[in-house]
């Protein structure tokens, strides 16, 4: 499956997750530790149904979640979908993502490029 542009990804409208570099990432807040661990057992389950399986770390009060297509190198169809899926995931269990801002992608996309994707959120965490 080939990637998509970054004009094709902001086509897909996915308000919840941030484009760094060749993965997507979202970061979404959650009320106690539980409800966090439920989502990540939502995604797990999905992720093994479509066989495209995303990063996740599990933190209180966060979950963090990042995507991208290791077989084509990038983000496919595939992570939009998963994508979906795990915004849909998260607002059934009322968790609420950090909202986009060019202040915010931009500093995910500096720190994905040192530290890797799944490690950006935390980097920029621990920097504030
Ligand atoms: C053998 C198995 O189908 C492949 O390794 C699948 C598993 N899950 C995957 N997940 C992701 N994110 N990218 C892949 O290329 C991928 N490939």
């Amino acid at each position: 499956m080939d990637t998509l542009s970054s004009s094709q990804i902001a086509t897909a409208r996915l308000a919840d997750w941030h484009l760094a570099g060749d993965t997507l990432l979202a970061r979404f807040s959650s009320p106690d530790f539980a409800t966090g661990a439920e989502l990540v057992a939502g995604i797990a389950e999905a992720a093994d149904a479509a066989n495209h399986h995303p990063d996740i770390v599990l933190r209180y009060p966060s979950v963090i979640v990042t995507l991208t297509s290791h077989d084509a190198g990038g983000v496919t169809q595939r992570d939009v979908r998963m994508a979906r899926t795990v915004s849909d995931l998260a607002e059934r269990l009322g968790l609420t993502a950090a909202p986009a801002s060019a202040e915010l992608d931009a500093a995910l996309e500096s720190a994905a490029a040192e530290v890797g994707a799944t490690a950006a959120w935390l980097a920029v965490e621990f920097r504030a």
